[in-house]
């Protein structure tokens, strides 16, 4: 199957030295979300303006639909072009244009007539909740507004693939989790493919089947959004995932926890394919331990379980000790343990 998007071995360095973007490949498949995040300065803008065009790569190729783009010419890239939708954290709207005509304006440069264009950009404001909304101005709307204007227009084109940069990091969380079901449904419903760049895991928790996580202009770990989350292999990711599990002890909190209860403390991951919950019972009962439940919370991405509980146990020394040994947790198990 071919790609919407591929990265091939992509460099960017800017002169004075800068490599933005140091030998990234990725794929994201049609009809799938893939997110990538990483801290101010990774290279995710660079890495976006190198996908629609804005920048060149300094080595590697850009592929959209399987056609190379740094291959080709300014006039032969404008159709490709078309193809792609964007929006941006400051939402970038024409404060001087309604909001009919800022979603009418890329149906223009595209050459659709008058009345087809209006007819398509109704239906698009429509399909972003804004019908009847179309005469008024940018600034008479809220921030979650103008970011379904600015959705409107990057998808009145009828593009296949949707470039999100940061679509929802100047949104208050109520306006961001609606932005996100918008966003959900462009996929779903218009099977859009969408590839966004953002620094929230909350926006890959809810919305991305794959991430890509950079750092320093590379990649240091891509996959399926939930394998990620549960099992994360490098410390950047693992750190991205920990402000999203909010159940995991962290130290400060693990000394608390610790000055309440004297036991054994004991952190146990809660993920599909961790069997460290089943046969806990058991164990427990089987050396004489007592224990309980000092903090935790199991939430869910993609659908599936994840989260933490952590366990005060009780009992005799050579007791407790059998109980964490017997405890089948894959990874770093003992965050509370001492
Ligand atoms: N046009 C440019 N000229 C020189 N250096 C640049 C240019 N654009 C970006 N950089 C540098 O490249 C690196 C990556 O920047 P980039 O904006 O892609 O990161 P980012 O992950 O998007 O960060 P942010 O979220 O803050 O935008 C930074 O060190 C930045 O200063």
């Amino acid at each position: 199957m071919t790609a919407a998007v591929e990265l091939r071995d992509v460099a960017k360095e800017f002169p004075g030295g800068t490599r933005a973007v140091d030998g990234v490949s990725l794929s994201v498949e049609a009809g799938t979300v893939f997110g990538v995040v990483g801290h101010s300065g990774a290279g995710k803008s660079t890495l976006l303006r190198l996908v629609n065009g804005l920048e060149e790569p300094t080595s590697g190729s850009v592929l959209l639909d399987g056609q190379d783009i740094s291959a080709l010419g300014e006039r032969r890239l404008r159709p490709l072009r078309r193809e792609i939708g964007m929006i941006f954290q400051q939402f970038n709207l024409f404060r001087s244009r309604t909001v009919l005509g800022n979603v009418l304006y890329p149906l223009r440069l595209a050459g659709t007539d008058r009345a087809a264009a209006r007819a398509r950009a109704e239906e698009t404001l429509e399909f972003v909740g804004l019908a009847g909304h179309g005469g008024r101005y940018p600034e008479q709307l809220s921030g979650g507004q103008r970011q379904r204007v600015g959705i409107a227009r990057a998808l009145a084109t009828r593009p296949k693939v949707l470039l999100c940069d940061e679509a929802t990091s100047a949104l208050d969380p109520q306006t961001t989790g609606e932005v996100l079901a918008l966003l959900g449904r462009v996929n779903r419903e218009l099977g859009v493919t969408i590839l966004l760049i953002t620094h929230e895991m909350e926006v890959v928790r809810t919305l991305c089947d794959r991430v890509a996580v950079m750092e320093d202009g590379r990649v240091v770990e891509s996959g399926e959004v939930y394998e990620v989350f549960a099992r994360p292999r490098h410390a950047t990711t693992a750190a991205f995932v920990r402000s999203e599990r909010h159940s995991e002890p962290d130290a400060p909190l693990l000394e608390r926890l610790r000055a309440r209860h004297p036991g054994r403390l004991v952190t146990l991951p809660v993920a599909d394919g961790n069997p460290a919950l089943e046969g806990l019972s058991e164990l427990l009962q089987l050396h004489g331990v007592d224990f309980t439940l000092v903090h935790g919370g199991v939430g869910e991405v993609r659908g599936r379980p994840l989260g933490s509980v952590t366990l005060e146990l009780r009992g005799r020394p050579a007791a407790v000790e059998a109980v964490v040994a017997g405890l089948r947790v894959p990874g770093p198990v003992e965050a509370g343990a001492r």
